[in-house]
């Protein structure tokens, strides 16, 4: 395995990809219900919303329904009321303004590095086949990727391959970014470093970003705001703005008393809420 870790990004990398760039959309979840079948009821009259280029972490002990808010957020699950809109417009799993990065990268083992980043463009019909090159080549260099354009996934690293995930999903430009635990399989450097560059393209991308983690720290040195669950069907617990100096690095950021006084806070809630279970 190549456990090469890419050197961080400049900003010089963006290269054609920051003429691109997609901005963010707003979302909307408004008095949404919802039950798996057969099962006790998971979300009643939940509402939750983010304004376009919020960086919004989700935190919430294990089963309180992280995951089943993100797939309604991405329509993959339809609400039984209520109502989910991005920019205003009713979610469909179709909408070119999501993506998605997921724990497991998903990534095709056949395909290489630059197939799989325009394997979506491919699909969508998007663009001739040598923009699309282009296109995936500018998020590669995005990404720190750019010689690994040839490799095929087995032949990359853990943290490596989650970056190849989140380049497929930045090539379609996606205004709200859905990612579902996705430095959690990855030791603490490589997911230090994916931490920050991942606050570094959304500084530049602008896009909205919702992001399930369980680790406190992540979600405190990532987000605009801290969105805690409770036991379902409790719904939201409640929230907590962070408002720590942007741009954020991560020594520098831990070393705030800031920081310290928000993840406290957070682990109190989270304990209180474990207890009461
Ligand atoms: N397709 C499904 N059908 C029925 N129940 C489901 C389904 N998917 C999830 N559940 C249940 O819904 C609850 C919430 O699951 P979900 O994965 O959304 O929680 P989570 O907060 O993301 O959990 P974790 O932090 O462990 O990943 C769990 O009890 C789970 O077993």
């Amino acid at each position: 395995m190549d456990c090469e870790i890419p050197t961080s990004l400049s900003d010089n990398r963006l290269g054609d990809f920051s003429n691109d760039r997609p901005g963010g959309a707003a979302f909307r979840v408004d008095g949404v219900d919802f039950t798996y079948d057969g099962a006790l009821p998971m979300f009643r009259s939940l509402t939750l919303s983010a304004r376009p280029g919020e960086f919004v972490a989700l935190l919430g002990p294990s089963g309180c329904g992280k995951t089943t808010l993100l797939n309604l957020l991405s329509g993959f699950l339809p609400p039984d009321s209520g109502r989910i809109t991005i920019d205003g417009e009713t979610v469909t799993p179709e909408m070119p303004a999501l993506g998605h990065v997921f724990q497991s990268p998903q990534l095709f083992p056949w395909l290489d590095v630059l197939d799989n980043v325009r394997f979506g463009l491919r699909m969508a019909g998007r663009l001739p086949d040598a923009e699309q090159r282009d296109k995936a080549m500018a998020v590669l260099s995005l990404v720190g990727l750019e010689a690994a354009a040839g490799k095929f996934p087995h032949q990359l690293s853990g943290g490596m391959q989650q970056r190849v995930a989140l380049a497929r999903a930045l090539v379609l430009e996606p205004r709200l970014l859905l990612m579902d635990e996705p430095f959690a399989a990855l030791d603490a450097i490589t997911r230090a470093t994916l931490n920050e560059e991942l606050l570094r393209l959304c500084g530049r991308l602008g896009q909205t970003v919702l992001f399930i983690t369980h680790d406190v720290e992540e979600a405190v040195f990532l987000a605009d705001r801290v969105v805690l669950l409770g036991i379902a069907p409790a719904g939201i617990h409640s929230e907590l703005a962070i408002d720590l100096p942007r741009p954020r690095h991560l020594r520098e950021t831990r070393r705030l008393e800031r920081f310290t006084t928000l993840t406290d806070t957070l682990l109190e809630r989270i304990s209180a809420i474990v207890a009461a279970a």
